[in-house]
C-alpha cells in the first residue's frame, strides 16, 4: 500500500495555486487572532484538493483568501503565477448556504452571475444558464423558484452559478454540510462527474473524513490555533471512484491514518490548553 506524503504524480504537473508562508491575523476586540500561520499549499492544474481539520483551524479563512474575499497578512499567494488581488472570474465559490436570490427563477439565479459579461446577449446568458442547470441534473426545473426546490436542488443551482463563467478553480466551503446523508452522496458523485467534465481545479473544505478521501487527489490536514498544515496526503486510488471503494483496504488505511492524525492534534490542543491554566 502506498501512502505518499509527496504527490509524485502531481509534482510533474503545472502549478495552479501556490500559497507560501501565508499568514492571516485578525484583530478582534484589540486582540490578535492568528488564523493561519506560514501555510504552504499547492494545487496543480485540474487537481482536486481538500482541506480537512478541526473547527477553527482556518480552512474557511484560507478559502476566503484564495477567493479574494479577504487579504492575507503575509506570504505569497498566486493563481496561475499572478498574485491574488480581490475576487475574479477565474474562481467560482460555493458555500454551505446556497444564498440564492429568492425572487429569481433557478435559471435567472445562474444567469445573474453573468451580469458583467458584456459580450453576451441576454439570450446567450439564458442558454448558458440552461446548459449548466442541465449539467447539474436540473433540466426541467429552470423556471422553479428556490423555495420550490429541496436543499440538494438549491445547492445544485449554486454549483451551476459558480460554474457558469467557467472558472479555472472551484472553491467549495463545506458545500454539502447542510444536506442529508443520501443527498450528500448523490452530490459527491455529481461533483466528481462535473470535475472530470469541466477539468477545473477544486479546493474543497470539509470536516468529513470519508468525503475528503472519496473526492480528493490530495488532502491537506490542518492543525488549529494557529492554523498550520499538519500533514499532506496523496490519495492514490483510481478515479472515478464508487461507493464500493469506501470498503477497500486502501480506503480504510487512509481513514486510519487521517483519524490518528486528528487524534494526535486533539491531544496537542488539550496539552496546550492545560499548559495555559
Ligand atoms: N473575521 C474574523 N474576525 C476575527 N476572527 C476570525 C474571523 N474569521 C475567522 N476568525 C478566526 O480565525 C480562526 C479560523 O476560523 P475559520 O472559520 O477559518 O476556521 P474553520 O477551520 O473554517 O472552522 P469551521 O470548520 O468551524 O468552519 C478562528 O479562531 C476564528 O475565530
Amino acid at each position: 500500500m502506498a501512502l505518499h506524503l509527496v504527490n509524485e504524480q502531481a509534482a510533474s504537473r503545472e502549478v495552479m495555486l501556490r500559497a507560501e508562508n501565508v499568514t492571516k491575523t485578525f484583530v478582534s476586540n484589540k486582540k490578535e487572532i492568528t488564523a493561519l500561520e506560514r501555510v504552504d499549499i499547492t494545487i496543480y492544474q485540474q487537481e482536486f484538493v481538500s482541506l480537512l481539520g478541526p473547527s477553527g483551524c482556518g480552512k474557511s479563512t484560507f478559502l476566503r483568501l484564495v477567493a479574494g474575499l479577504d487579504e492575507k497578512t503575509d506570504g505569497v499567494l498566486t493563481l496561475n503565477g499572478s498574485p491574488i488581488v480581490g475576487s475574479g472570474r477565474d474562481r467560482g465559490v460555493v458555500f454551505q448556504q446556497y444564498s440564492l436570490l429568492p425572487w429569481m427563477h433557478a435559471w435567472e439565479n445562474v444567469a445573474f452571475a453573468l451580469k458583467k459579461s458584456k459580450g453576451m446577449t441576454g439570450a446567450q446568458k439564458k442558454e448558458m444558464a440552461f446548459h449548466f442547470l442541465e449539467l447539474v441534473g436540473l433540466k426541467g426545473f429552470e423556471n422553479h423558484y428556490p423555495a420550490q426546490m429541496s436543499g440538494g436542488m438549491q445547492q445544485r443551482v449554486a454549483i451551476a452559478r459558480a460554474l457558469v463563467y467557467r472558472p479555472k478553480l472551484l472553491l467549495m466551503d463545506e458545500p454539502f454540510g447542510a444536506l442529508d446523508a443520501q443527498t450528500r452522496r448523490d452530490m459527491q458523485d455529481l461533483l466528481m462527474r462535473i470535475w472530470s467534465e469541466e477539468k477545473c481545479g477544486v479546493l474543497f473544505v470539509t470536516h468529513d473524513v470519508d468525503e475528503a478521501i472519496y473526492l480528493s487527489d490530495r488532502i491537506y490536514m490542518m492543525s488549529a490555533h494557529p492554523g498550520r498544515v499538519a500533514k499532506e496526503l496523496t490519495i492514490d486510488m483510481r478515479k472515478p471512484r464508487d461507493w464500493n471503494d469506501m470498503l477497500s483496504d486502501q480506503f480504510v488505511q487512509y481513514k486510519r491514518e487521517i483519524v490518528s492524525e486528528l487524534e494526535r492534534q486533539k491531544a496537542i490542543q488539550k496539552q496546550a490548553q492545560q499548559a495555559k491554566l
